[in-house]
């Protein structure tokens, strides 16, 4: 069974079509959302987390159908979802916090919760700050709080909401620590801007752009899609989609190449950057 199943969903609000029929599986492991800033990346994961239903197309969570009230109860109770604008209550301790979502989760028995919450507090290593409250907080460790609180319970589904956000680098390797422990055995989606935490993290990818899914593989198989079209030279192409000096005085151009020039390995974000300017292909694997 895939956790996630999502075919041919469409999701406008008013004039703007912010989901075009897009197909998307993810099992256990992590899957990431690639794509630029209202490509429809959070109405996506809205609709994994079961807060949305698409206007039309189907979606599958854990082998139920969120559009069904019983079953949609039935998803939520394996799924931990961190939005991207976590509503925090920042009068609230982090304990207090993460206490409280664990309430919402119907875990009514206090001790047994209360040994959840700190388990939480402890895989996100919060321990430290656990009796601040969330307003003393870098947004740093607020969102090691969302990260908690979506923990909660041991999901089978996970739902971030571009995790990494805002985090500088020590606390963005700590959470791809913790995000690629919680993407083992269980199923992983989240979104990001960053190419480098999407290749570092993630089995299967997406990118969205306007709505519909441009690619869906691996990273690798996204790289590829750049071979001989990234080379070095002393001088800008004036053909380049895109050209730097690198901290070595030579250019690295990013395009069609000319003849004779050396051709360098591409990265990711070089195979983005040339699927971003090509708006009609669509690659799925
Ligand atoms: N509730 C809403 N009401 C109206 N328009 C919306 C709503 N939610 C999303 N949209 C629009 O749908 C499109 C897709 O938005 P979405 O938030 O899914 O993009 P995104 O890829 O997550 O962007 P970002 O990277 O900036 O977070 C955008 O044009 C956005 O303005």
């Amino acid at each position: 069974m895939t956790t996630v199943s999502v075919h041919g969903a469409t999701k406008s609000f008013g004039r703007t079509r912010a989901l075009d029929s897009v197909d998307l599986d993810a099992d256990p492991g992590v899957t990431g959302l690639l794509g630029p800033n209202g490509a429809g990346k959070t109405t996506l994961l809205r609709m994994i987390a079961t807060v949305l239903v698409p206007d039309q197309g189907t979606v599958s969570l854990l082998g139920r159908d969120p559009a069904r009230p019983a079953d949609r109860t039935g998803i939520r109770r394996r799924l931990g979802y961190l939005p991207q604008d976590a509503g925090f209550h920042r009068g609230f301790t982090v304990f207090e916090f993460v206490d409280y979502v664990a309430i919402l989760k119907e875990m009514t028995d206090r001790r047994t919760r209360h040994d959840e919450v700190r388990r939480v507090i402890a895989l996100t290593g919060l321990e430290s700050v656990s009796a601040k409250r969330i307003r003393a907080l870098s947004g740093g460790m607020r969102r090691r709080v969302g990260l908690a609180q979506a923990l909660l319970g041991d999901p089978d589904l996970l739902v971030l909401d571009e995790p990494t956000v805002g985090l500088d680098p020590e606390q963005r390797l700590r959470f791809r620590e913790m995000i690629s422990q919680a993407g083992e055995g269980r199923t992983v989606v989240l979104s990001s801007h960053q190419t480098e935490d999407i290749t570092a993290l993630c089995g299967r990818i997406a990118v969205i752009h306007q709505g519909r899914a441009r690619f869906v593989g691996t990273p690798a198989e996204l790289t590829e899609q750049a071979a001989g079209r990234v080379w070095t030279d002393t001088q800008r192409s004036p053909d380049a989609l895109t050209a730097w000096r690198t901290g070595d005085g030579v250019y690295r151009n990013v395009g069609d190449p000319p003849a004779g020039v050396e051709l360098i390995p591409p990265t990711l974000e070089d195979a983005y950057l040339l699927l971003m300017s090509e708006p009609e292909l669509e690659v799925t694997r």
